[in-house]
């Protein structure tokens, strides 16, 4: 299996799970509709992650100064960061209109021909997951950066000629979880590519704060405290937790969204201090409970949670390690210390040793 098609499947089981639980960053189209309401409109709404939004502001400054359309954008990191909304803001702040597309939904070189034949002046096309063109659309679309053309082939077999049809200035703004996987050449037509890292809980409080007014909810600092340090660094989870948060409130409460409201709710979805849920807490406890802190094969730690490995793998992972609970060593998974302080186990003498 191909690097690219290995990664692809992999975002499948990630997508699947994301509907499952309220800590998987992915989103359907309903939250997606949710989420609508609540994204910051310009650069000074758009919390955090400072460099990135000083680069921007820059490059957008200087194209409006001059008149012409800014470099071609790439951006890059985890799901849920807010890489759909500052591909919107730079739309906003040019006074462009937008154009989404992405990458799985250009199936051929052809379908990505009729989206940039088609683009007018000035206009931003936003393309998500670009890491998953087609390689035939993705050459189209180093020409069409580079030199603003398209060529439109007529005719079919050994009698097909391309006939270079010229495109207006515009911008292309790519987004990719995977900047890895990007080819080189692909990569080298963004003028500008910002990097998207997760966010400290103060900063996702802060996200929390301006939600809750946009939603018209009381909610508390000690509560925005409290579901940040539970939202994995990630915008999606902590909108989408303060929602959680608000049905209890006002099923079960008083509608305030307390400390205690926040706690309440919290531990019904099953979302731990960390941001754990249960299939998290499965994995971890199986891990220091089952096999003594490891090392253990991913296979026998899937079985013994009752999920496929490619699950433990790509779903429940990727945070543990982040978060420095597992580490993954040549011989198996393992606990690190930290894993079992969070389960309030005692580690054995050698735990975290094994690590490395
Ligand atoms: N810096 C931010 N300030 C305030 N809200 C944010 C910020 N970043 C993201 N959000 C909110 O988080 C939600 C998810 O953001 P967005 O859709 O832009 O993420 P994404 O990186 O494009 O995710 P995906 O890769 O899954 O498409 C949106 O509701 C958005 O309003």
């Amino acid at each position: 299996m191909s690097e690219r098609h290995a990664h692809e499947d992999e975002e499948l089981v990630t997508e699947r799970f994301a509907a499952d639980s309220l800590v998987r960053p992915g989103a359907d189209d309903l939250e997606r509709a949710a989420e609508a309401a609540l994204r910051p409109r310009n650069l000074d709404e758009f919390v955090g992650q400072r460099v990135v939004r000083d680069q921007l502001s820059l490059v957008l400054q200087a194209a409006k100064a001059r008149g012409r359309a800014p470099d071609h954008v790439l951006l890059s990191g985890p799901p849920g960061l807010g890489k759909t909304t500052l591909a919107m803001i730079i739309a906003a702040e040019l006074g462009a209109s937008l154009r989404v597309t992405s990458g799985p939904a250009i199936q051929h070189a052809g379908d990505l021909a009729a989206v940039l034949s088609s683009l007018e002046e000035g206009e931003v096309l936003f393309l998500d997951e670009i890491h998953r063109l087609a390689r035939p659309a993705e050459e189209l679309l180093y020409v069409a950066m580079e030199d603003f053309r398209v060529d439109v082939v007529v005719g079919k077999g050994a009698g097909a000629s391309a006939i270079p049809l010229a495109l207006p200035p515009f911008t292309v703004v790519g987004a990719t979880t995977r900047a890895g996987l990007l080819p080189a050449p692909l990569r080298d037509r963004f003028g500008f590519t910002g990097h998207l890292d997760f966010y400290a809980d103060d900063e996702l409080e802060r996200v929390l704060l301006r939600s809750a007014r946009l939603l018209d909810v009381p909610l508390e600092h000690r509560a925005a405290h409290e579901i940040a340090s539970r939202s994995r660094g990630t915008p999606r989870i902590a909108n989408r937790l303060l929602r959680r948060v608000r049905d209890w409130a006002e099923v079960r409460g008083d509608g305030r969204l307390t400390l205690a409201a926040a706690r309440a709710a919290l531990d019904v979805y099953e979302v731990d201090v960390r941001g754990l849920d249960r299939l998290d807490r499965a994995v971890l406890t199986a891990l220091c409970t089952r096999f003594g802190g490891g090392p253990v094969g991913l296979t026998t730690l899937a079985v013994a949670v009752g999920e496929e490995p490619e699950t433990v793998e790509t779903v429940a992972e990727p945070f543990l390690v982040r978060e420095g609970l597992v580490g993954r060593t040549p011989r198996g998974r393992v606990a690190l210390p930290a894993a079992w302080a969070h389960l309030g186990l005692e580690a054995p003498r050698e735990a975290g040793t094994l690590f490395g």
